[in-house]
C-alpha cells in the first residue's frame, strides 16, 4: 500500500490556483523530497494531508485512510514537523515529550527522545526559553514519539545550525531504517540529494517532475555540468551558450570569468566549439554531474528556491 496517495488534487484560494490536479504516490519505505520554489504549493499539499486545508477537487490518502473523510485514522500513522509549529510556554521540553507520549499512548523514554534530538541537557528548561533551533528539535522529538509509519517534515533543517542539519539527516536515515516512510519539503537541495530515494518538483501548483536523482539526470539527456573559465565573460557569450543546441542553462559562477553550463552529455564539444567560434579564449574547463540544484533550476526555469 502506498504511504501517501494524492489523486487529482486541486486547491483554489479565490482566483489563485495553488494546486493544479496533482497526482502523487509515495511508496512505503521511501525517503521522498518535496521541492519547489517559494509559493509553489508545497505547504498547501502538506496542509491537505494534515486536513488543515480541504482540496477543492480530488482526494488524498495516508496508508489508505482518506485525509479529509477519515483524518483521525490518517493521523494515527503520522509524526509531523509542521511549518508553523508552536511550543507551550509553560511546559519544559521534557513535559512536551511526555505529553506527546501520553496522547499517542506510546511508551517511549522521554530522555532518550531528548537525547536523539540533541536537547537532553535542556530538557528541564521551559520551552519558552528555547532558541528557534532548540524548539524545532523539540517538535521533531514529539514527531518521533510512538515510532510513526510516516514522518511529514516541513522544512526540517531550516532553523538548524550545520551540526543540527547533519543530525537531522542521521535521524531521517535511522527512522527510515526502522521502516518509516519520510516525506519532507526542503530548499536545502544538497541534503535532499544526499538522503532522498526520489523527489518531486512542484512549480506554480503543478508537478513538473517525479523521479530519482539519476532519473532526473537521464531525462535531461545525461545532465552534465561544464565549469568553464574564459578570458572575459560577457552577456553576449552567455547568449551564445544559451543558443547552442543541447544547452539547458548557462549562468555565471561567483568568480567573474567562470560560467556554469548544464547540457546534455553529447553537447559538451559543441559548447567549446561555440565559444571558440565566438572568439573566446577558454582558460580552463572541467565537467561534473549535474547536481539536484542545477536540475531544480532547469525544471523551474531559474525560479528562486
Ligand atoms: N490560506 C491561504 N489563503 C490564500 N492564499 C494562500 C493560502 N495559503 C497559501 N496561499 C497561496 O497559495 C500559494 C502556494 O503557497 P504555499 O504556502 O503552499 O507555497 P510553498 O511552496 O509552501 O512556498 P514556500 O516555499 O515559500 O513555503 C501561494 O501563492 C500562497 O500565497
Amino acid at each position: 500500500m502506498a504511504a501517501i496517495e494524492v489523486n487529482g488534487v486541486s486547491k483554489r484560494y479565490g482566483s489563485l490556483l495553488a494546486l493544479d490536479r496533482v497526482d502523487l504516490a509515495v511508496e512505503e519505505g521511501e525517503i521522498f523530497g518535496f521541492l519547489g520554489p517559494n509559493g509553489a504549493g508545497k505547504s498547501t499539499l502538506l496542509n491537505i494531508l494534515l486536513d488543515f486545508a480541504k482540496p477543492t477537487h480530488g482526494s488524498a490518502t495516508i496508508f489508505g485512510a482518506d485525509c479529509q473523510r477519515n483524518p483521525v485514522a490518517a493521523r494515527e500513522h503520522l509524526g509531523v514537523l509542521p511549518e508553523g509549529y508552536a511550543v507551550y510556554d509553560r511546559l519544559t521540553g521534557r513535559e512536551h515529550i511526555e505529553y506527546a507520549i501520553r496522547s499517542k499512548n506510546a511508551d517511549d523514554d522521554p530522555v532518550e527522545i531528548l537525547r536523539r534530538v540533541g536537547i537532553r541537557e535542556d530538557g528541564d528548561r521551559k520551552a519558552s526559553d528555547y532558541s528557534k533551533g532548540m524548539a524545532q528539535r523539540l517538535v521533531l522529538g514529539m514527531a518521533l514519539v510512538g515510532e510513526p509509519d510516516l514522518l511529514l517534515l516541513d522544512e526540517p533543517t531550516s532553523g538548524l545550525d550545520p551540526n543540527g542539519a547533519a543530525e537531522m539527516r542521521r535521524i531521517i536515515e535511522e527512522e527510515n531504517e526502522r521502516g518509516a516512510t519520510i516525506f519532507f519539503s526542503s530548499h536545502i537541495l544538497e541534503q535532499v540529494q544526499a538522503v532522498c530515494d526520489r523527489v518531486a518538483i512542484l512549480q506554480g501548483g503543478e508537478l513538473v517532475a517525479v523521479d530519482t536523482i539519476q532519473g532526473l539526470r537521464d531525462s535531461l539527456g545525461g545532465g552534465t555540468k561544464l565549469i568553464i573559465t574564459v578570458d572575459e565573460l560577457s552577456p553576449a557569450i552567455l547568449d551564445t551558450l544559451r543558443g547552442t543546441e543541447g544547452v539547458e542553462t548557462a549562468r555565471p559562477a561567483e568568480d567573474e570569468s567562470t560560467v556554469e553550463v548544464t547540457c546534455t552529455n553529447d553537447a559538451k564539444m559543441d559548447v567549446l566549439v561555440a565559444l571558440h567560434g565566438a572568439g573566446v579564449d577558454v582558460v580552463n574547463f572541467r565537467t561534473e554531474e549535474a547536481s539536484l540544484e542545477d536540475m531544480f533550476i532547469e525544471y523551474t526555469g531559474g525560479s528562486r528556491q
